[in-house]
């Protein structure tokens, strides 16, 4: 008997999950015919973001592999766009002449990102994101240019700005609204979330339309309306999307916005059915998996029963997370304000933290999480079930703010509660797999039940369902890579790197078998860290791996130009130091001098291409202000002014930055000493915080004043200068030693303890005299301050600051 010709436009996420679902009913029901536009298999749009982060390669979000379409016997053309769907005859048409019957047709061509007319988006260099292409045309313009602008602060362009960061490109968003992701957050959420992408390196112009891009034959900047510029050798516009229905249109199919569908995904012509975002149900046309996923289940059913199952497809509720590592951020239902909204809400600025929950008629309608997504999968089936919620109190609505010791949120789901909201999997689905099928990781997981297959976002649940159902220590922990150029931990990279005595990054990728032989952005700048710990003797600093303030010695400012600041040890000056500053501020016009939360001067507002000559102006030392590595000491007045003072902070202070300056850190450390517990100069929130006491110091660590506030943690009373210097150096070096790259003093010591610390720097007297012998090694091979060194080597200081005056030219 003949089988049932099925052709499927459109080879992307929707579409192949429909035929997916299809084969797990009837595989051998249908003759499978699938048209791609895109040279590739199926694969994990999603995922792009990550691969562009550095998280994931190209090779690793491949869904279905051709070897796959060839086991379920689909003709497969790729690189091939349908021009045409005669829907009288039943037939295709392909750009590349092929003609193809079909007995039932899928239309899912997906969403074209939408340009705006922006004059001069036509130029080289004027992106989007939304493919394969789009994504390797970023990689490799990062390697070129270095200053880009991501057009739209929504999701997409969030997760474009944060991967072109990652790709150590000076990346600024232009936003039209005065509200990041303003249609996924409500105004607090929106302004924590701009903090927190602040702190990461990313620079805003908000409320701004974009009013031309400027350059030749390539882009080099931006017009705003009000009449600014900025200068930017890559665009990325990520402004929001159109569904793809021109086909659709053009082939006699209704559309509105998109390709108007019944319950069944059917379209107005017989046999042709539309799934994914180029369908519009009910006047919606979705943009997220989760619902494309809904339909296309609904759409397996309807193609493998003949006759319409159930009720059909009845519309989606859309949750949404970014994918910003370092960013917690939950979305869902109503999240805005309403007269007839009540909500439940937690403000915590001191630990970054934002909770709020909408309630309508004593039913969670809506949510919004930033700082701890714990809550999420519960509010998400909360909203979802529409469960009266007058019986119940705050701790059903929100569990983590509960004073019950806090527990993984799969151990109180329901079978029924959804795990994975981008596949659909419930928690019952995954307990049986588990179960049944002997699953130990959350890989054989995702093979099994699809869970954590798009966004990954779920993977922490699917892990603590597995510890949950398995009992403690029966899950395989899976290592976390350092990136995706490795299956490598941190950890393994340290020792691999120690065993072997490596000593360059591209010998520790060719020898531990980097799967991209260049690495990327968060690979290079770690390897080239712990080999300089590893090795200090040997160590030749790869500063193309490092990011982009560290290679030029000064930090970016949100207009493009450079902060100088000079290194004033202990937060001393003189006569002699401030009257040079004064005469560089005049010479080069400096816009702003500022004093620093660290007891520095500032020079704000520098042009790139004048660094090294204020620099040799200055004669002064670099205060590292950019640098992964030990920042300030601050210090208060101490002994010799104060009447409270019990010792020289002053001093001390000095003598600790002299000693360890220019020293590399997994991150940056800031330091004070204050001379008695009136702490004027804030050690308690320093990653060193010394404070003096009749006859001793006190030593805390792990104290973090930003965003994450801590407060530092005692780790030891010193009886003498010595024995303090002697302490820090262990515990420096310790740090330097066992902390992850870019891992703060305040994350490490939550991850290893505090007891272990102590225990290792203080109690272990032989491993304590190690550490402060290899500190000692180090500090004699940490090399010459870098402004120093710029001011005489030219071959440096031309790649750095002149190649690129002349690209720009
Ligand atoms: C970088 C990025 C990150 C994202 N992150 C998330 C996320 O975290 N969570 C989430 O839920 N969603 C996310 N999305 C959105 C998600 O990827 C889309 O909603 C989903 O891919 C849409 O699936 P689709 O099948 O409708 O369209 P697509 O996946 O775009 O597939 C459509 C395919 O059809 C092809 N095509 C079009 N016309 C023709 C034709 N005439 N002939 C042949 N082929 C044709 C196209 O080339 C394309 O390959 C993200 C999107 C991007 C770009
Ligand atoms: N993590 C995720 O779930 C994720 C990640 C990436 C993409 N996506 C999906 O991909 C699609 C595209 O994402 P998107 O972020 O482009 O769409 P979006 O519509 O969510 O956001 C676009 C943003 O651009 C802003 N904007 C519009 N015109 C502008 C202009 N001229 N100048 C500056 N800003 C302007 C808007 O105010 C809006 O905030 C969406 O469907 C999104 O849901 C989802
Ligand atoms: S910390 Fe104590 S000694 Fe130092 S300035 Fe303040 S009060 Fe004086
Ligand atoms: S929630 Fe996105 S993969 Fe599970």
């Amino acid at each position: 008997m003949n089988k049932e010709r099925l052709v499927l436009i459109g080879n992307g996420m929707a579409g192949m999950y429909t035929i997916e679902e299809i084969l797990k009913q009837e595989p051998d029901r249908f003759e499978i015919t699938v048209f791609g536009k895109e040279p590739h298999p199926n694969y994990n749009r999603i995922l792009l973001s990550s691969v562009l982060q550095g998280d994931s390669e190209l090779k690793d979000i491949v869904l279905n592999d051709y070897d796959w379409y060839k086991e379920h016997n689909i003709t497969l053309y790729t690189g091939d766009e349908v021009t045409r769907i005669d829907t009288n005859n039943k037939q295709v048409e392909s750009a590349g002449g092929i003609v193809c019957a079909y007995d039932h047709l899928i239309v899912a061509t997906g969403s074209n990102p939408f340009m705006p007319p922006i004059p001069g988006s036509d130029k080289e260099g004027v992106i989007s994101f939304r493919d394969i292409k789009d994504t390797e045309t970023m990689i490799e313009a990062s390697k070129k240019y270095e200053k880009a602008a991501v057009i739209g602060g929504g999701l997409l362009g969030l997760e474009a700005a944060r991967g072109l960061l990652n790709l150590n490109m000076e990346t600024e968003v232009i936003h039209l609204q005065d509200q990041l992701m303003e249609r996924q957050l409500d105004p607090n959420a929106s302004k924590m979330l701009k903090r927190e992408l602040e702190n990461q390196g990313m620079r805003f112009h908000m409320e701004k339309q974009t009013e031309q891009i400027f350059g030749r034959k390539r882009a080099q900047g931006l017009h705003f309306k009000d009449g600014e510029s900025l200068y930017a050798d890559l665009v990325v516009i990520a402004v929001g999307i159109r569904p793809n229905i021109g086909l659709a249109e053009n082939s006699g199919l209704k559309t509105n916005r998109a390709i108007i569908v019944n319950d069944f995904l059917e379209t107005s012509a017989p046999d042709v059915y539309a799934v994914g975002e180029c369908a519009e149900h009910n006047g919606i046309a979705y943009g997220l998996v989760a619902p494309l996923y809904e339909q296309g289940k609904i759409l397996a059913e309807r193609l493998v029963s003949k006759e319409p199952a159930g009720t059909g497809y009845q519309g989606s509720l859309t949750s949404t997370k970014l994918k910003v590592s370092g960013v917690d951020v939950f979305s869902a239902g109503e999240f805005g304000e309403a007269d007839d909204l009540k909500s439940v809400l937690v403000h915590d600025d001191f630990d970054g933290v934002y909770k709020k929950v909408n309630i309508r008629d004593n039913k969670v309608v809506g949510a919004v999480l930033f700082g701890d997504t714990t809550d999420s999968p519960k509010l998400l089936n909360l909203i979802n079930k529409k469960e009266d919620i007058s019986e119940v109190g705050k701790g059903i609505i929100l569990p983590s703010e509960s004073n019950a010791p806090m527990e993984s949120p799969v151990v109180d789901m329901a079978n029924e509660e959804t795990i994975c909201g981008c596949n659909g999997v419930c928690k019952g689905e995954i307990v049986s797999a588990i179960n049944e099928k002997g699953l130990t990781s959350v890989n054989e997981v995702k093979q099994h039940t699809n869970a954590s297959r798009s966004c990954g976002g779920c993977k922490p649940l699917v892990s603590d369902l597995l510890n949950a159902t398995l009992g403690d220590g029966a899950a395989v922990n899976e290592v976390e890579p350092l990136c995706g150029c490795t299956d490598l931990s941190h950890e393994q990279v340290i020792e691999e790197i120690k065993a072997k005595q490596l000593s360059h990054t591209r010998e520790v990728m060719n020898v531990l078998g980097w799967k991209e032989p260049e690495g990327c952005s968060k690979c290079r700048p770690a390897l080239n860290y712990y080999l300089s710990v590893s090795k200090p003797e040997e160590y030749e600093d790869d500063y193309a791996s490092r990011f982009i303030n560290e290679r030029v010695h000064a930090n970016i400012q949100n207009d493009g130009t450079y902060s100088v600041v000079p290194r004033m040890y202990g937060g001393v000056t003189n006569s002699d130091q401030l009257r040079k500053i004064a005469d560089v501020a005049e010479k080069y016009e400096v816009p702003l001098l500022k004093l620093t939360g660290g007891q520095r001067i500032d020079l704000l507002g520098v042009n790139k291409e004048d660094l090294p000559a204020i620099w040799g102006d200055l004669d002064m030392p670099s205060g590292h202000a950019y640098g992964k590595s030990i920042r300030t000491v601050k210090t208060c007045v101490g002994e010799d002014f104060c009447r409270f003072g019990t010792q020289d902070s002053i001093g001390m202070g000095m003598t600790i930055e002299r000693k360890y300056e220019r020293l590399n850190t997994p991150h940056k450390v800031k330091m004070a000493v204050s001379a008695c517990p009136r702490n004027c100069a804030e050690s308690g929130i320093k990653d060193i915080g010394i404070v003096g006491l009749e006859g001793h110091w006190e030593m805390y660590v792990g104290g973090n004043g930003g965003v994450d506030l801590r407060g530092g943690e005692l780790l030891g009373k010193m009886n003498s200068d010595d024995e303090l210097l002697d302490a820090i150096s262990a515990f420096l070096q310790y740090y330097r030693e066992s902390a992850h790259y870019l891992e703060r003093t305040s994350h490490w010591i939550e991850r290893v303890g505090l007891d272990h610390v102590k225990a290792v720097v203080l109690e272990d007297e032989e491993e304590r005299a190690n550490l402060i012998e290899r500190m000692e090694v180090s500090l004699e091979h940490k090399g010459e301050d870098p402004w120093k060194e710029l001011t005489y080597n030219e071959k440096k200081k031309q790649e750095l600051f002149e190649q690129r005056k002349v690209e720009l030219v």
